[in-house]
C-alpha cells in the first residue's frame, strides 16, 4: 500500500538522483518535469493530450484558483481533480509569489499579506493558514507553504528579516495540517536571496519543521544565470539527502539539468507553453522559430526524433502556417510538443542517472543549447 510522502531513492550519478514520489494520486518517477496548469487548465491542451505526453504530475496556482473560480467552489465540485478531470498528482504553489508578481497593491505583515486582485482590484488577505485552507480545498497532492520570495536586488537586510518571517510562516502552515492528513503532502519554502549564508539559514530553520519535502524559492526572478546556478549548487546538495527537491518555476532545459546535477528532483515552469504561444519551439535539435520563411515548404517533422502527436502528424510547414494565421490548433499542437519535449527531457535523465551517464546527457544537451539555454 503505497504511503503517500513515501520517497525512495533508487540510483544516484553524482549529486543526481533517480527516485519515486508516493502522493495520494499515484507514484511520481523523479527527475519530474509538472507542466504548469495555472488557471486549472495547463493552457490549450487537454488532460488526455497531457496523458499522452507522459505527464505524471501538474500544477495548479492558488492565488488564481482562489480568486477565479473559488477554492470553496472547487471544493463543492469535488475538488481540483474532479474539476479538472486530472486524477494523478497536483501541487499548488501558496499564492505568495504570484501576489508579490501579479498584484500592484500589496501590504505585509506579520499577519501575511494584504493584496489587490489583478481581475478586478478587490481586496484580499492572505495568511499562512489561509493559504492552506485554500489547498485543502482544492484537494492539492502537494501543498506549499505560504512564503514571501523577496525580489532580485533585494538588500541582504530586508532578505534576512524576510526568511525569518518566511519560516514562522512556515510553522503556522504546519500547525494547520497534519502531516499526511487527507493523504495531502506539504513542502517548505526556502528563501534567502542570493547568499549562501542566509541560504544555510533559511533551510535550518526549516529542518526543525517536518515537511515532506523541500522546494528552493527565490530563484528564476530575474537573475542571471551564474547567480541562479551559484546559489542552486550551493543549497540543492546540502537540501535533506531522504526527501524530494523541488527548484520552484525553473526553466530552460539546460537550468534542469543543471538543478539535476545539484541535485534537485522536481521542476516546474511556463516556458513550454508560454513559448509554444509565440511559436518557439525546443527540440532535439535546438529551438525552432516556427514563423521563419524558412519553414514555409519544409514537409518534415518539427522535431525528427520526437515521437508526440505534433510531430508524428504535421509538417513544419502546416505549423507555420497555423501560427501565421493565428489558427487556434497552433496553440495546440505547439504546446503539446513543447511540453512532450520537456517531459521527455526529464525522461531522458532518469534513464541517464539509472545508467549512469548523465554528465554525457549533460554535456549532449550542452552541444544543442549552449550553457544556459536562454
Ligand atoms: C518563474 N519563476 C518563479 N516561479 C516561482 C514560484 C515561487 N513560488 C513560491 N515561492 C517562490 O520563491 C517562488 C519563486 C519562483 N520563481
Ligand atoms: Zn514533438
Amino acid at each position: 500500500m503505497p504511503v503517500p510522502g513515501r520517497f525512495t531513492i533508487h540510483a544516484r550519478d553524482g549529486k543526481a538522483r533517480r527516485a519515486t514520489l508516493h502522493t495520494a494520486h499515484g507514484e511520481i518517477q523523479t527527475p519530474v518535469f509538472m507542466p504548469v496548469g495555472t488557471q486549472g487548465s495547463v493552457k490549450a491542451v487537454g488532460p488526455d493530450d497531457l496523458l499522452q505526453a507522459g505527464s505524471q504530475i501538474i500544477l495548479g496556482n492558488t492565488y488564481h484558483l482562489y480568486l477565479r473560480p473559488g477554492d470553496e467552489l472547487v471544493a463543492r465540485r469535488g475538488g481540483l481533480h474532479r474539476f479538472m478531470s486530472w486524477d494523478k498528482p497536483i501541487l499548488t504553489d501558496s499564492g505568495g509569489f504570484q501576489v508579490f508578481s501579479l498584484s500592484t497593491i500589496r501590504k505585509i505583515s506579520e499577519k501575511g499579506v494584504e493584496f489587490r486582485s489583478y481581475l478586478d482590484g478587490s481586496k484580499h488577505f492572505f495568511s499562512p493558514e489561509k493559504a492552506i485552507s485554500i489547498q485543502q480545498n482544492l484537494g492539492s497532492d502537494i501543498m506549499m507553504v505560504l512564503d514571501e520570495c523577496v525580489g532580485y536586488g533585494a538588500d541582504r537586510e530586508y532578505t534576512a528579516r524576510s526568511l525569518e518571517r518566511t519560516t514562522r510562516w512556515a510553522r503556522r502552515c504546519r500547525e494547520v495540517h497534519t502531516p499526511g492528513a487527507d493523504g495531502q503532502l506539504m513542502f517548505g519554502i526556502i528563501q534567502g536571496g542570493f547568499h549562501e549564508d542566509l541560504r544555510e539559514e533559511s533551510l535550518g530553520q526549516l529542518l526543525e519543521i517536518p515537511f515532506e519535502g523541500y522546494a528552493i524559492g527565490g530563484l528564476s526572478v530575474g537573475e542571471s544565470t551564474e547567480d541562479m546556478y551559484r546559489i542552486l549548487n550551493h543549497i540543492g546538495p546540502r537540501m535533506p539527502e531522504e526527501k524530494p527537491r523541488y527548484l520552484m518555476g525553473v526553466g530552460t532545459p539546460m537550468d534542469i539539468l543543471e538543478g539535476i546535477e545539484s541535485g534537485v528532483d522536481m521542476f516546474d515552469c511556463v516556458l513550454p507553453t508560454r513559448n509554444a504561444r509565440n511559436g518557439t519551439l525546443f527540440t532535439s535539435q535546438g529551438k525552432v522559430n516556427i514563423k521563419r520563411a524558412e519553414f514555409r515548404e519544409d514537409d518534415g517533422p518539427l522535431d525528427p526524433n520526437c515521437q508526440c502527436y505534433t510531430c508524428r502528424n504535421f509538417s513544419r510547414a502546416y505549423l507555420r502556417h497555423l501560427y501565421t494565421a493565428r489558427e487556434i490548433l497552433s496553440y495546440r499542437l505547439n504546446s503539446l510538443h513543447n511540453i512532450a519535449f520537456f517531459l521527455e527531457l526529464a525522461r531522458q535523465a532518469r534513464e541517464a542517472i539509472e545508467g549512469g551517464r548523465f554528465a554525457e546527457l549533460k554535456a549532449h544537451y550542452q552541444g544543442i543549447y549552449g550553457t544556459d539555454g536562454r
